[in-house]
């Protein structure tokens, strides 16, 4: 059997480092960006002024006061994208909106609270410093400077700031295209009802989603029965960067990807963790294959071992860590497999994402399994009263109440 960490580096082998490409700003959202981006111009273009009100030469008003105000003449208007091209003489004002250009000339400006308006004219009746509320070019960035540096992953803020410093499009880690396959005679729609025999299709549903909050494209291939070569056909056919299968990679009578891959380019193998053991790995048809059992929790711990691992590679995000917590209660463990046991977390903050609270908070942690029957393969309902998932080492034949196990909320 081969261990879960060299299972994990020959699929990491497979899908390689990613392929920065550029995308329209839309398209970044939670990309990594692969090149910096770096002012197109000064930012702001412009001396522009910071509120609705006249710009003005302070020398001009610098003797105004409430007794004796000083009248100056209202020559013309700069708005937000209309500047005004004169040049202020002495004793003149040009009104000015928020944004708009300061006109030349002029090296203030008064708001219009502070201002009398009369006809034709304004009445400044205090002194304003010369520069009062004027916001200068190229006091938020010069052209060139750096805005955002590559290697940070984008959030809204970040394409805001490209946006704003002239960047229409973006050099990111693509999110990466992969395609999923669920497989069985026996699956049928969830919602739709249930002949003997059959049970409702659930992989699909789980990876469409799981694929999308890891960042990747989910391409869907739909479900096939168990004909090898009708998983062979939809595999080959995959327009994408990784292709998942889930069920029939086992050893039964009728497992078709097996059937269907294993003379394709794809090696079958027992991978030594409990759940997620019989599984397929290989290339076809110039597209790495990852195939996984078809119990649906056996799914869920290969894709936060496996998949998920293979898509952050491919996206440029590092793995998060797997931490220390205690074990709350005893459990029993499978002999010569590392077990991958779904867990409630007890114990540390847990973020609405799920993602926080494992890191300094681990020390107070602890876990108990979700599935109180055990690690199930097929205990998929009480996946979703578990947390994440706890790593117990194969040599293990029983985790006791206080031993430490590697716990690691779900990434997905
Ligand atoms: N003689 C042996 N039998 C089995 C072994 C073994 O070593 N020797 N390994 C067992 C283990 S461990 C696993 S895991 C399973 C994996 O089998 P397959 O990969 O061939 O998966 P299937 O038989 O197709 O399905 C297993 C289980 O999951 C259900 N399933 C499948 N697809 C879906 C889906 N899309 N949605 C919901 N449920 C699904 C399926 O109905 C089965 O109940 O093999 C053991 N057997
Ligand atoms: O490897 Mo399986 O997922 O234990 O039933």
């Amino acid at each position: 059997m081969r261990s879960a960490a060299e299972h994990l580096a020959q699929v990491l082998a497979l899908v390689g480092p990613p392929v920065p490409r550029r995308v329209a700003l839309a398209d970044a959202l939670d990309a990594v960006l692969a090149v910096d981006v770096r002012a197109a111009g000064d930012l702001p273009p412009f001396d522009n002024s910071a509120m609705d009100g006249y710009a003005v030469r302070a020398a001009d008003v610098a003797e105004a006061s409430e007794g004796a105000p000083v009248r100056l003449a209202l020559v013309g208007e700069s708005a937000a994208g209309h500047p005004w091209d004169g040049v202020l003489g002495a004793g003149e004002t040009v009104r000015i909106m928020t944004g708009a250009p300061v006109p030349a000339g002029a090296d203030a400006v008064v708001p219009q609270e502070l201002v009398a308006a009369a006809a034709g004219a304004v009445l400044v009746d205090a002194p304003t410093p010369l520069g009062r509320h004027i916001r200068r070019r190229a006091e938020d960035a010069r052209a060139g400077d750096l805005v955002v540096p590559a290697g940070v992953r984008l959030r809204p803020r970040h394409l805001a700031a490209a946006a704003a410093a002239g960047s229409g499009e973006l050099v990111v880690m693509p999110a990466p295209r992969v395609a999923y396959l669920a497989t069985g005679d026996e699956l049928v729609r969830p919602g739709t009802p249930l002949a003997p025999g059959r049970i409702w299709e659930s992989n699909a549903t789980y990876l469409e989603a799981a694929l999308r909050s890891l960042g990747a494209v989910p391409v869907d291939l739909g479900t096939v029965g168990d004909r090898g070569e009708d998983v062979r056909a939809a595999v080959e056919a995959a327009d994408a960067d990784l292709v998942v299968t889930t069920g029939g990679a086992s050893v039964g009578d009728h497992d078709p990807v097996k059937e269907g891959l294993a003379g394709a380019g794809v090696e079958f193998l027992r991978v030594a963790i409990q759940p997620g053991k019989p599984q397929g790995l290989g290339v076809v048809a110039g597209t790495p294959v990852v195939c996984l059992p078809g119990n649906p929790v056996a799914v869920a711990v290969c894709v936060e071992l496996f998949v998920g691992p293979a898509v952050r590679a491919m996206r440029g995000i590092p793995e998060p860590e797997w931490e220390p917590m205690r074990a709350l209660e005893p459990w029993r463990c499978p002999p010569g497999r590392e077990q991958v046991m779904p867990v409630v977390i007890e114990g540390a903050a847990s973020g609405e994402d799920g993602r926080q609270g494992v890191g300094g908070s681990s020390g107070s942690a602890g876990v108990r399994p979700a599935t109180s029957g055990g690690s199930g393969s097929h205990l998929a309902a009480r996946l979703a009263a578990a947390d994440g998932l706890a790593r117990v080492r194969a040599e293990a034949d029983t985790v006791e109440a206080g031993d430490i196990v590697a716990v690691r909320r779900f990434t997905v």
